[in-house]
C-alpha cells in the first residue's frame, strides 16, 4: 500500500452522502452534440446512452477525436447539448436555467483537469477551501475541512505553498483535494495524469482509487493511458461519438502499486 493510501485510511471523514448502493447517479439518454463552425458541422456525440452508478470509478478511453472530452463536458453540464437528456440524481441538467445548472454543478460536481487550473495567487489550502466557501460553508469550517483534505492527499506540509512552489504531482494532488473536499456526487477528471511522468501518474491514480474505495466517491475520468484505464473499475470505450465498449472489472487491490515503474 502506498503512503497516500495509508493517509487516506487514517484521516478518513465520515461520509456525508449515502454511497455505493448501486443506484443510478447519472443517466444520459440519446445525447447528441453537434459542433458547428461556419458551414461545417461535426457530430461529436451520436445518440449516446450511459448510466453511471454511485460508487463507480469509470475510465473513458478511445481514439483522438472520438468524443471523450465532449462526453465529459456535456454530461457535466459544462457545455450545451443538441438533443437528449442528462439526469444527475434525478435532476435533468438541461431543463434547468443556466443559473440553476451552475449552482447544481457547484453543489454536486468536482472537476480535475490536466492543467491543474489552480488559482496561482492562492495557497494550497486557499485553493482547496474555495468550493466550500462558494456554497456558503462558514470560513472556519471550510478551513478545517480543507486542511483535513490536504492531509488525506499527503500534502499537510504544503498547506501554505502557492502552486508555483509545488511539483506537478503535488499541484495535481491539490486539485484532487479541491475536487473532492465538498463530497460532490460525482467527480469528472479530463486526462488527470496527462502532464505527469509515469510514477506521478501512478500516485494520482492510486489516490483516486483510494478515495473511491474509502468513501465510495464516484469518479469518471478520461484517459489515453491504458495502464490508468485498467486500474478503473469500469472501462468505457468510445468511437465516433458512440460507446464502442463497456466492461466492468475488479482490478487487483495492488493495481496501483503494479503501475509504478
Ligand atoms: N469546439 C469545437 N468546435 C468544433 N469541433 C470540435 C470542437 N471540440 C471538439 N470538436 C470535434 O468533436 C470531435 C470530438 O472531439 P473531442 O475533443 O471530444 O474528442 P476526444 O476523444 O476528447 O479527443 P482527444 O483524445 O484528442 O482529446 C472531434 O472530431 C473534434 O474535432
Amino acid at each position: 500500500m502506498s503512503r497516500f493510501s495509508v493517509a487516506a485510511r487514517t484521516a478518513r471523514h465520515p461520509a456525508e452522502r449515502p454511497v455505493g448502493d448501486g443506484d443510478a447517479l447519472l443517466v444520459a439518454q440519446g445525447v447528441r452534440k453537434v459542433y458547428r463552425t461556419g458551414e461545417l458541422s461535426v457530430l461529436a456525440l451520436d445518440d449516446l446512452d450511459l448510466t453511471v452508478r454511485s460508487g463507480e470509478l469509470v475510465a473513458v478511453m478511445g481514439p483522438s477525436g472520438s468524443g471523450k472530452t465532449t462526453l465529459l463536458n456535456c454530461l457535466s453540464g459544462l457545455d450545451e447539448i443538441d438533443g437528449g437528456h442528462v439526469l444527475v440524481e434525478g435532476n435533468d441538467l438541461f431543463e434547468m436555467s443556466d443559473h440553476a445548472r451552475t449552482e447544481h454543478r457547484a453543489r454536486s460536481m468536482g472537476f480535475i483537469f490536466q492543467s491543474y487550473n489552480l488559482i496561482p495567487v492562492f495557497t494550497a489550502v486557499e485553493n482547496v477551501e474555495l468550493p466550500l466557501l462558494l456554497v456558503g460553508v462558514p470560513a472556519e469550517e471550510a478551513r478545517e475541512r480543507a486542511v483535513a483534505m490536504l492531509g488525506r492527499v499527503g500534502l499537510a506540509h504544503r498547506e501554505r505553498h502557492r502552486p508555483n512552489e509545488m511539483s506537478g504531482g503535488e499541484q495535481q494532488r491539490v486539485t484532487v483535494a479541491r475536487a473532492l473536499v465538498a463530497r460532490p456526487a460525482i467527480v469528472w477528471a479530463d486526462e488527470p495524469t496527462g502532464n505527469l511522468d509515469s510514477a506521478m501518474a501512478a500516485q494520482i491514480m492510486d489516490l483516486l482509487r483510494q478515495l473511491n474505495a474509502d468513501d465510495g466517491q464516484t469518479i469518471v475520468l478520461v484517459t489515453h493511458d491504458p495502464v490508468i484505464g485498467a486500474a478503473a473499475s469500469r472501462l468505457i470505450r468510445m468511437r465516433d461519438g458512440r460507446l464502442a465498449g463497456d466492461s466492468t472489472t475488479v482490478p487487483p487491490a495492488d493495481a496501483g502499486d503494479a503501475m509504478r515503474p
